[in-house]
């Protein structure tokens, strides 16, 4: 169970996360929504110890991921998958070699250095790509592949960490709708079949509500949301995305509640009592 506590980060006086507090538990695909510049990267990173937090903790289950240093952190890191934007992927390195990197914490510097996979490794890299279709690339550098296929590759290499948790920041923002859609159910798999949780940026707030079990919403650093797809009405959706509503909302009927909306939904009030 990944729990955030009161977790604050500054960038000199602004704050880009401000005493944010949830709790995760094992499995969910939890959303992270809201406009450009709400605080989700930042978050994200946090929980990852890419950003340093001002003020509050982070705990996995037993563990004071805010505490962490050196070995225990990169430990942490590899536990803790983080896919980007941006795919982050070593271009000139064919795409098993890429999916292999996932592997490194595992591994002396010596035996990579010298791509010197154990034999394990290759098989499990492989396995990861044949997920989801790419084995048949394995050989192919990673800088001809479409944006699509390379964040599947990217996804691959998170899933050989064998982690608790991936953290996806805007995972489908570079891609076209039939790589978004491709890229998005290589997610939920992944969290369906293996069972690992997944905290994922979004803008779209169509497809958190069509992927994730969970959203958490956030406004200007704050969490302001925190509940079922369902519970997420238009109107609050409006008031978390402002002059971007139209944009994200996926063409619904505006000030209407989502047709799955059930009649006895409690609907949290944005600012107040959401977050959980
Ligand atoms: N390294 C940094 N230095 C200074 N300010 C930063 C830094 N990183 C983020 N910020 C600021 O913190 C706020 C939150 O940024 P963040 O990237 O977390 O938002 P976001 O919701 O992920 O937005 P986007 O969807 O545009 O990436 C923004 O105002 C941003 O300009």
């Amino acid at each position: 169970m990944l729990v955030v506590e009161g977790l604050t980060c500054r960038f000199g006086t602004k704050s880009a996360v401000d005493n944010a507090s949830f709790s995760v538990g094992p499995g969910s695909f939890v959303g992270v929504i809201g406009r450009s510049g709400a605080g989700k990267s930042t978050l994200l990173r946090m929980v990852n110890r890419l950003a340093e937090p001002t003020s509050g903790r982070i705990l996995f289950d037993d563990l004071d991921v805010t505490a962490l240093h050196g070995r225990s952190l990169r430990q942490w890191r590899a536990r803790s998958a983080m896919i980007f934007q941006q795919f982050n992927l070593v271009g000139r390195l064919d795409v098993l070699t890429n999916v292999l990197m996932g592997r490194l914490a595992e591994i002396p510097a010596w035996r990579s250095l010298a791509q010197l996979w154990p034999e394990a490794d290759k098989a499990l890299a492989m396995s990861a790509l044949e997920q989801f279709d790419m084995a048949s690339l394995a050989a192919q550098r990673a800088d001809q592949l479409s944006g699509g296929q390379q964040q599947r590759v990217a996804i691959a290499r998170a899933l050989v960490q064998q982690p608790d948790i991936i953290l996806a920041d805007e995972p489908i923002a570079s891609l076209d709708p039939r790589n978004t859609k491709i890229v998005m159910d290589a997610l939920l798999r992944i969290n369906k079949h293996f069972g690992i949780t997944i905290l994922c940026n979004l803008h779209s707030l169509e497809l958190a509500r069509g992927y994730c079990d969970r959203l958490i919403g956030m406004s200007a650093g704050r969490v302001v949301f925190d509940g079922a797809p369902a519970t997420l009405t238009d109107h609050i959706a409006r008031e978390l995305y402002d002059l971007e509503a139209n944009e994200v909302m996926g063409g619904e009927v505006m000030g209407s509640a989502p047709s799955h909306l059930p009649d006895d939904a409690t609907v949290p009030v944005l600012g107040t009592a959401a977050a959980a």
